[in-house]
């Protein structure tokens, strides 16, 4: 199944405020990972998907049908993960999943299968009958993400899945993402790249509410080539590029600084290297 967003544009503040602007995109079984400085309209992106507000101009498919009209049927093929709010602090985990289950729907032999099944794969068994209010962040998300999952969907959507995490969770949360992915459409937007980079099919990158990019990560890379260099540099040469160019990275060395640089055109006269571009550039290149 596919997921056509067609040319989908959503005003705020009765008109003054376009928070998503022309935004076309397929999506298709994969990860795909939705990647925007704060205010680029990544959230309103995700809501709009998920059909809690309507586009404006435009229409979102699934199937080849418009979301809004699929109701039930959509919500049943739907997870979505929020970002983080106030949980209910005075559930347990078990029940938490209960309540989400039944807002659900489902039928309660199928509620206690899958929540015996999620709470193993967010290895939170042990943690399943203490109260929300005394987990950790991480396994807030860990809850939250498996609340997602309840209803086997074809379309998961995570706002911000690994917001507040220790890198430890985060690595344990990104590798989770990856292998429940396989047959679903994963999209899932941050602000963190590492988060992302190597557990995408394609990165969607969003400026302003526009689509400025989607593409494989290698591919997107790839368009930086020859624009990334590090240059040694002096302490009072530092102070003047950083006001200048992009920097990505500064390493301090006996030599002098090694100074990671993204532009259009090398600087001259200057001890330099090429290096590879990564993900982060592409991040920097776009919105710095
Ligand atoms: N309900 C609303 N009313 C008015 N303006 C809004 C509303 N929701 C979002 N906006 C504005 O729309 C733009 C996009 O916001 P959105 O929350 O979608 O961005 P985001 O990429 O998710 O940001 P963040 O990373 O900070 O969560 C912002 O300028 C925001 O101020």
């Amino acid at each position: 199944m596919k997921l056509k967003i067609h040319s989908v544009t959503k005003r705020y503040q009765g008109g003054r405020k376009t928070a998503i602007d022309q935004f076309t995109a397929e999506l298709t079984p994969g990860i795909y990972g939705l990647l925007g400085p704060n205010g680029a309209g990544k959230s309103t992106l995700m809501n709009l998907i998920t059909d809690q507000i309507q586009p404006d101009e435009g229409e979102i498919l699934y199937g080849g049908k418009n979301i809004s009209k699929l109701g039930k049927s959509f919500r049943s093929i739907l997870g979505y993960m929020p970002q983080q709010q106030r949980l209910y602090e005075d559930f347990t985990g078990r029940r938490f999943l209960w309540y989400i289950a039944s807002l659900k729907g489902m039928r309660s032999s199928l509620a206690k299968e899958r929540i015996q099944l999620l709470l193993n794969t967010v290895n939170l068994e042990d943690d399943a009958d203490k109260k929300l209010g005394a987990y950790s962040g991480g396994m807030k998300q860990r809850i939250l993400i498996a609340q997602a999952l309840l209803n086997d969907p074809q379309l998961l959507i995570l706002d911000e899945p690994t917001a507040g995490l220790d890198p430890k969770e985060r690595i344990r949360i990104r590798n989770f993402i990856s292998t429940i992915a396989a047959d679903k459409i994963v999209l899932i937007a941050t602000h963190v790249v590492p988060d992302i980079e190597f557990i995408s099919k394609e990165i969607i990158l969003l400026k302003q509410g526009r689509l400025v990019l989607k593409d494989e990560p290698h591919r997107i890379v790839a368009g930086l080539q020859d624009k990334v260099y590090e240059y040694l540099l002096s302490e009072q040469e530092l102070i003047q590029i950083q006001s200048q160019y992009r920097v990505s990275q500064i390493t301090r060395g006996t030599e002098g600084i090694w100074t990671r640089i993204i532009h259009d055109e090398p600087l001259k006269d200057r001890l330099s290297r090429k290096v590879e571009p990564n993900l982060e550039d592409v991040y920097l290149y776009h919105f710095e």
